[in-house]
């Protein structure tokens, strides 16, 4: 989150298109967090696999002593493992990295929209997450520090307070920068009382997790397993669920393909998944086939 903040006060984003459509950047930002994640969880827990947005870690990549964290948080170290934790096997760990969610929208000056994803999935189920938001309040607080959500399916979540979302409308977040005729027209079809248009996947996840929206709804193929594990994992620590827009599981195993090319449906356990998935017309769902 630092190396987020620090970058955008220097003004020189070295902004990057990545070539593979609309609203595809990288900036300096983008490239010098997943170092630093990649580099600290390495160094920790040399066995798991790591697949981070911005392409394979270079060995001979030293970065800034400074930079590799190395503490760890005692409420969750201290926390009473399920069995089934306790056993996990290094070889069944992806850890999914989104160094900085909701690029566009950092760009943009967009700044609390921003996310860093460090995502669990044991034997390609995402359990577990962490959420960083460098600039949560920062327009209302000086000296903002930014937050960290975490959760963990079995223990429970941290860093903010679960809320429920009313219960006398129904609302969806959905994207605010990656949207055409098919994603209006899945919207539409779940007729709902209002619609949040915000960036990035950990953002609209956060606005499930503390109440603000029912469901987050995109039906197109911009999404990758990044930007999904680990909110994903935090949904699922308090019942919630994200599936494809056929309502299927996303595998998480290290040789899966990374797009998560059937669409993303989140959904709080407040709300019935497949009663809404059911309601997302034939032929839309036709357009996602596997
Ligand atoms: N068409 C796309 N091309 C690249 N990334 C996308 C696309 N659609 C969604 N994403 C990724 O998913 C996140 C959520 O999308 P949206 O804000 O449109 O709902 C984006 O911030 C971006 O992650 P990132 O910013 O990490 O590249
Ligand atoms: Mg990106
Ligand atoms: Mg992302
Ligand atoms: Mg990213």
């Amino acid at each position: 989150g630092n190396i987020i903040k620090d970058v955008m006060t220097k003004g020189e984003l070295g902004i990057v298109e990545k070539g593979s459509g609309v609203n595809d950047l990288q900036t300096e930002a983008d490239r010098s967090a997943q170092r630093c994640i990649v580099a600290s969880l390495l160094k920790q827990f040399p066995n798991v696999t790591i697949i981070g947005e911005e392409g394979p870690h270079n060995e001979e990549d030293n970065i800034p002593s400074e930079w590799l964290v190395t503490d760890m948080d005692e409420t969750v170290l201290n926390s009473n493992y399920p069995n089934d934790l306790k056993a996990i096997n290094p070889d069944d760990i992806v850890v999914w990295v989104d160094p900085l969610d909701g690029t566009s929208e950092y760009t943009q000056g967009l700044l609390d929209h921003v996310t860093v994803l460090i995502g669990l999935a044991v034997k390609g189920k995402p359990i577990g997450g962490v959420i960083h938001q460098p600039y949560h309040n920062y327009k209302t607080e000086k000296d903002a520090k930014g937050r960290t959500l975490w959760g963990l399916v079995g223990i429970g979540v941290g860093g903010f307070v679960p809320f429920e979302p009313p219960s006398d409308k129904f609302i969806i977040t959905t994207t605010r920068s990656h949207s055409d005729a098919i994603v209006t027209k899945a919207l539409e079809a779940l007729n709902p009382d209002e619609i949040i248009r915000v960036g990035g996947a950990g953002h609209k996840v956060m606005m499930l997790l503390e109440g603000k929206a029912h469901a987050y709804v995109f039906a197109s193929k911009g999404c990758k397993r990044w930007d999904t594990c680990a909110p994903e994992g935090i949904l699922r620590a308090l019942g919630g669920v994200i599936t494809d827009i056929h309502g299927r599981d996303y595998d998480y195993s290290k040789d899966v393909s990374y797009p998560n090319a059937q669409g993303v449906f989140g959904t709080t356990k407040y709300v019935n998944h497949q009663t809404l998935i059911g309601k997302i017309p034939q032929d839309l769902k036709d357009r996602f086939p596997y």
